[in-house]
């Protein structure tokens, strides 16, 4: 099938590769022409494990273009919208108009039977207002909304071979059901589940699936308050409940907390859009959730400043890890980056490392001192602190880093490393939620 991606960043580059290698022809399109530049250069332009690899083979195959132009879209069938719809400066909210200009741009290129089809996260009643706009504009045109679950980190895999597939169609479309499962026979062949619904619903799943999975991370987290407060073990804690199958071990994690480019904006607008539509009661427990997770930043500046003896201004402090979540380069609304800009600013001398969110860290705050690696960020440190779980840094031998130092103090901020190796290496170990 003729495909075009409109918006191709964290989302819509990896979908327009893994769409060509589903055996489809794709134009992607956006309207930053330095990361079209690169991605037709075949370069991505952010880090995602197995990206470069299927981007390259995507180019070869010739299948596979890219344009700022979004007339380029003319000639495809299937539009995917991939736009950005970040929090709303201000506001809770979402800010759509990025999907609105994405599709008012759209509508004069789209031909009778296209399906454009909405993958960006959206407040729901989107999709219906949406529709409405592409039957008026572009006659015989029409629209699905086709959430999308995918992780930063594992986004190709989570694209070739998702968990579900869900399709939001108006009843009256004959045809938009036939057309996705042509865009994903592979998938479907697979078995993988599809769950075919109305507009309303499949907004909601995407946003109730953010808004469970943050809340199964601020359970967590505000068990390790009380752990903190007890002197319990929230690791084992979480190991102990999640050997019960109907609570799961996964998204136990408890640590600095959730942060990216989609759980703290997507729980936020979701609860912006209940109190629109008056139901504000039903999610007014995402606030806590949004609160236990920012306090869990308040903790770790808190930490920092007792493994230092009590004020961080002027002490050296090594932060290893930047990015929200290990394999990405994404800052944005990063825990890791959030505290050591805190600490930067009661007057700490932070130094800090990340293998890939070096660039996109200092793209946001220039202000912060960085270094190459784990070593250079720890030399003369005061205090180390392990922000992001990245496999090179749970490796990191404590004899080693030990003899960079100044002080053998380490905050783990994730839960990863083992407290009685490192104590048998002379460091005072903290962490968040474990004594
Ligand atoms: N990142 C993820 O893991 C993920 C997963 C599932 C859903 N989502 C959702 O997908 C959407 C995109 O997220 P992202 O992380 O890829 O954001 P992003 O900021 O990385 O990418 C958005 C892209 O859209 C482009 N764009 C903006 N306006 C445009 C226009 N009018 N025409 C063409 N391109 C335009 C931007 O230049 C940018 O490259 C969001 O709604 C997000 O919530 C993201
Ligand atoms: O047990 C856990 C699991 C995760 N996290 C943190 O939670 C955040 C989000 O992690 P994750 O969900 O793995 O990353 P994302 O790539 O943001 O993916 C989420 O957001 C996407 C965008 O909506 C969805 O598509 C995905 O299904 C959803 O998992 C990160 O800061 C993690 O460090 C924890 O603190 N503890």
């Amino acid at each position: 099938m003729k495909i075009s991606v409109v918006g191709c960043g964290y989302l819509g580059a990896v979908h327009a590769a893994c769409m060509v290698e589903l055996g489809h022809e794709v134009v992607g399109i956006d309207v930053d022409e330095r990361k079209i530049e690169l991605l037709a250069a075949g370069t991505p332009p952010f880090f995602e494990p197995g990206l470069p690899e299927l981007l390259a083979s995507a180019m070869a195959s010739g299948r596979l273009r890219f344009s700022s132009d979004i007339a380029d879209a003319r000639g495809a069938t299937v539009h995917f919208i991939a736009v950005g719809t970040p929090q709303r400066e201000g506001s809770n909210a979402a800010d759509l108009r990025y999907v609105d200009a994405a599709v008012d741009a759209l509508i004069p290129h789209l031909a009778a039977g296209d399906l454009v089809v909405g993958k960006s996260t959206v407040p729901v009643g989107t999709a219906a207002r949406l529709a409405e706009r592409i039957t008026t504009g572009a006659p015989g045109a029409s629209l699905a909304w086709n959430p999308e679950f995918l992780r930063e980190g594992f986004a190709v895999a989570d694209t070739i071979s998702p968990d579900r597939l869900v399709y939001g169609i108006d009843a009256s479309d004959t045809t938009a059901e036939g057309i996705l499962d042509s865009v994903y026979s592979r998938a479907l062949a697979a078995d993988t589940p599809k769950v075919v619904t109305d507009f309303a619903t499949a907004e909601l799943v995407k946003v109730s699936a953010n808004a469970f999975l943050a809340t199964k991370i601020s359970f967590i987290n505000a068990m390790a308050e009380v752990a903190e407060a007890t002197g319990a073990d929230v690791t084992a804690l979480a190991d102990a409940i999640g050997h019960d199958a109907r609570i799961g071990r996964r998204f136990l994690n408890a640590g600095l907390g959730f942060g990216g480019g989609c759980l703290p904006k997507d729980i936020r607008a979701f609860m912006a859009r209940a109190e629109e539509l008056g139901v504000d009661q039903a999610l007014s427990f995402l606030q806590e959730v949004d609160a236990i997770n920012m306090r869990r930043r308040e903790r770790m500046v808190d930490l920092a400043r007792e493994v230092v003896g009590g004020d961080v201004s002027g002490r050296r402090i090594a932060v290893l890890g930047l990015a929200f979540k290990p394999n990405s380069d994404d800052v944005r609304d990063s825990p890791a980056l959030d505290v050591a800009v805190r600490l930067t600013e009661l007057g700490a001398d932070v130094v800090a490392t990340d293998p890939q969110a070096v660039e996109t860290a200092r793209l946001r705050k220039p202000q912060l001192a960085v270094a190459g690696t784990a070593m250079e960020a720890a030399r003369d440190a005061d205090a180390v602190l392990l922000l992001t779980e990245w496999q090179e840094y749970r490796e990191i031998d404590p004899e080693e880093l030990g003899s960079l130092v100044r002080t053998r103090a380490i905050v783990d901020g994730r839960n990863c490393l083992d407290p009685a190796q490192w104590r048998a290496a002379g460091w005072t170990y903290r962490a968040l939620g474990r004594p």
